[in-house]
């Protein structure tokens, strides 16, 4: 399944946030969102997961609007690791987990033995296969961030739709995640902030810049010294990573700051 988002508006209270965005992923693909603060990459995948309608434009999945479809329909489709946190905090990991399988259930039916087997395997492979019988609050951000993944592939979607996935988690979590979504090879969209995680990770990246997309391609192409400095405001230079290949993106952290100078990146 592929996603294809086209002409996408968005718009807050009647603010206009993000205009006239497309952007694909293909089927089997990961696709990334990059952009600075406030660019508008929680606002588009919003749409994607059925959180927030556009104010314009379609969301494709598979050539099918996720907004005509079912919740049923759509949930067992598309399943999110979203900014949005829940609030579900005096229930256990395990339940929480369990959430994910509502697609697969009749209004009446508990879990049965197939549930219980997802659950349990999505939890050991996000490595919190000890953690079912904890209760949620009392984990770290970052563990909750892994049961909350967990959660969205015990949904078993053909598109996975993740925001900031790597927020919270340590470094060989972050790798761990990374690696997860590729041997997934679901259609994936996925936020990051980190340019280097989306190097190595995306076979194609969109770039936003205050709502609206300015570059599209595989990672070489679109992250170039010219790009990271007029969308980021960052000096930068694009270097091959010496054990993988990706593009290796070495920051200048000695270069004046465009926000201290008061200029506009
Ligand atoms: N619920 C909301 N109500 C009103 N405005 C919002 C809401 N959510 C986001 N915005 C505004 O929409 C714009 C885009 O925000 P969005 O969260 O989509 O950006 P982002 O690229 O995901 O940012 P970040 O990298 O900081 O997470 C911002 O100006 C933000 O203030």
């Amino acid at each position: 399944m592929d996603i294809a988002v086209e002409g996408l508006s968005v718009a807050y209270a009647g603010r206009a946030v993000v205009s006239g965005v497309h952007l694909i992923a293909a089927a089997g693909e990961i696709a990334g969102l990059v952009g600075p603060n406030g660019s508008g990459k929680s606002s588009v995948l919003r749409t994607v997961y059925r959180h927030l309608r556009p104010a314009a434009g379609r969301v494709l999945v598979d050539g099918r609007d996720v907004w005509d479809l079912t919740p049923v329909q759509a949930a067992r489709r598309v399943a999110a690791l979203p900014q949005e946190r829940t609030s579900d905090f005096e229930l256990t990991v395990g339940d929480i987990v369990m959430m994910g399988r509502t697609p697969y259930k009749g209004p009446f039916s508990g879990e049965d033995a197939t549930d219980r087997a997802v659950v349990a395997g999505v939890l050991e492979r996000v490595g919190m296969g000890d953690a079912r019988n904890r209760p949620f609050s009392a984990l770290s951000g970052g563990e909750r961030q892994r049961v909350l993944l967990a959660r969205a592939l015990a949904q078993d979607p053909e598109v996975l739709v993740l925001d900031e996935p790597t927020n919270h988690l340590d470094v060989l979590h972050q790798v761990e995640l990374l690696a997860l979504l590729r041997e997934q090879r679901r259609t994936t969209l996925v936020s990051l902030h980190d340019l280097n995680a989306a190097a190595s990770v995306c076979d194609r990246l969109h770039v936003l810049h205050r709502g609206r997309v300015v570059a599209s391609g595989a990672p070489r192409e679109v992250l170039t010294p010219e790009l990271l400095r007029e969308v980021f405001g960052v000096r930068a230079a694009v270097l091959d990573h010496p054990l993988t290949g990706d593009p290796l993106i070495a920051f200048d952290h000695h270069a004046p700051s465009p926000l201290t100078r008061g200029a506009t990146p």
